[in-house]
Formats: C-alpha cells, sequence, structure tokens
C-alpha cells in the first residue's frame, strides 16, 4: 500500500457532491459546475487545472464557503456548508481554512509578523505553543520579522502569505494562482511550502493553477473542462500535465476558432 492508499482510507478534508453552479438566467445563463463530485484528501496537496473558463476558480470558491452551490452539496470535514448562515460561514472560513492569493493580499500597515498572526488576533484565539516560531523558521524570514510588506520581494511576501494560511492549523489551504505573479525560482519556493505544509504539517492543501510546471509539485492533478471534472493525474510531471493540458486544445477547438 502506498502512502497515497493510506491517506484516501482517511475520510476527505474537503469535497462536493453533484456540485452544480449556474449564474445568470435565461440567454446569459452559464453553468459553471456542472455535476462535479470530488473529494480533497486529509494531508494531500491537489492542484486543479483546466483551460480558461473550465469552472476552477468557482469550484475552488464554492468548496472554500466564499461563494454558494445551485445545486450539489459542499463540505469541509463532515460540515456542509450549504447548512450554514452567513456568520457561520465566516467563523468556519477563519477557524478551518487559509487562504493564499496570488496579489498576496497582506495588510501594508502590518509588520510581517503582525500579519502572519492576523487571522489568530482577529478571532481572538492564541496560536499554538511554537507554531508562529516554527513557521518563521520554514518561510525563512526570521530577520524581516519587523519589515512591512512592501520592503519585501514578491516571493518574500508570499511565503509570509502561507505563513498567515498556517497559522490557525486549518484543516484546509486554498490556494488560488499561488506563483502567478512571482518568477520561476521564488515560485517553486512557495510551491515547496506548500508540499511541506501538507506532508510535514498533514494540511490540507487545494491549489488552482495554469501552470504545468506549478501542478507537478502536487499529489495529484484534477482537470476541468466546461464545469465538469474530465480527468485526474496522480503524481504528477510537468510534461505530462502540458500533455494533458494540450488535449483541450485539440483539433476541433483549433478549427472552432479559425
Ligand atoms: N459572477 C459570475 N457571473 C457570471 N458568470 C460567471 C461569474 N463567475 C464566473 N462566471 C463564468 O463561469 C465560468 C467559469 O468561470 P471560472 O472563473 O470558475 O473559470 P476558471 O476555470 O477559473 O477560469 P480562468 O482560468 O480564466 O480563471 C466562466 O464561463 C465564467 O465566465
Amino acid at each position: 500500500m502506498t502512502a497515497a492508499d493510506t491517506v484516501r482510507t482517511i475520510a476527505p478534508a474537503a469535497q462536493v457532491r453533484d456540485a452544480v453552479k449556474v449564474y445568470g438566467s435565461g440567454d446569459t445563463e452559464v453553468r459553471a459546475l456542472d455535476g462535479v463530485t470530488v473529494d480533497f484528501p486529509a494531508g494531500r496537496f491537489t492542484a486543479i487545472m483546466g483551460p480558461s473558463g473550465s469552472g476552477k476558480s468557482t469550484l475552488m470558491h464554492c468548496v472554500a464557503g466564499l461563494d454558494t452551490l445551485t445545486s450539489g452539496s459542499a463540505y469541509i470535514g463532515d460540515t456542509e456548508l450549504g447548512t450554514l448562515g452567513d456568520r457561520q460561514l465566516t467563523l468556519l472560513r477563519r477557524e478551518r481554512i487559509g487562504f493564499v492569493f496570488q496579489s498576496f493580499n497582506l495588510v501594508p500597515t502590518l509588520t510581517v509578523a503582525e500579519n502572519i498572526t492576523l487571522p489568530l488576533d482577529l478571532a481572538g484565539t492564541r496560536p499554538e505553543p511554537g507554531l508562529i516560531d516554527e513557521l518563521i523558521d520554514v518561510i525563512g524570514l526570521r530577520d524581516r520579522l519587523r519589515h512591512r510588506p512592501s520592503q519585501l520581494s514578491g516571493g518574500q511576501q508570499q511565503r509570509v502569505a502561507v505563513a498567515r494560511a498556517l497559522a490557525g492549523r486549518p484543516d484546509v489551504v486554498f490556494a488560488d494562482e499561488p506563483t502567478g505573479n512571482l518568477d520561476s525560482r521564488s515560485g517553486a519556493e512557495v510551491l515547496e511550502l506548500l508540499g511541506d505544509a501538507a506532508h510535514g504539517m498533514g494540511r490540507t492543501v487545494v491549489m488552482v493553477t495554469h501552470d504545468p510546471v506549478a501542478a507537478s509539485h502536487a499529489d495529484e492533478v484534477l482537470f476541468l473542462a466546461d464545469g465538469r471534472l474530465v480527468d485526474r493525474m496522480e503524481r504528477p510531471t510537468a510534461d505530462r500535465v502540458l500533455d494533458r493540458m494540450k488535449e483541450f486544445d485539440g483539433p476541433s477547438r483549433q478549427e472552432a476558432r479559425s
């Protein structure tokens, strides 16, 4: 039995069942998700890929409690998000979910140290002893703790954002194009941090990306097309992911465009 098989036997950290998301109505109706069922196993790093408009962000937003499904269900652990009111959803996002965004989203007036502990301060909870210290070592920015985000490079800012996402020991970290604004070296460092969060710290990581190299850091890649889950790839390599993505741009699509 492989490590991947072992984690599969544990209940998923997040999942959607028959997820449908429809935007608009009538002539302007868009089925952004068209019956997606998928598990995000605990302690795994999963990447979501697919052509532009295939529903990647919609899937992430619905399973992270940032948007609601039209039908079907989304769960964090065994909590069905559709049963929660706005206040309960806000608490769930604060206590059980960490977010990493393409544009870092650090608070410019706060120091690095204050940004890392901000979610805990907002929730009025104390950090787990030793965790913040460990995160500061992991991101390698101990000598920058009193700096403001504008005094850091993009890669350093995103490492702070990853530490902030992990500070509350969330069940799931959702990362939306976390390397989209970074050069390849800084991007690789951030991806290694996300991999460590899953494999070293036992967090569940779900990442939307357009980049096959970024996706190759994940344990598994899910492929969406036209709002449906059309394929999945274990132990991806950048070349295999790139080849799979090229199939979405096959002859019929290319002819349709010309
Ligand atoms: N708020 C909205 N109102 C109407 N349509 C929307 C809305 N959000 C998304 N859509 C549509 O839903 C579909 C899926 O969008 P989504 O952003 O999830 O795709 P994506 O795969 O993340 O795309 P990209 O790679 O370009 O970011 C698209 O056709 C998009 O135009």
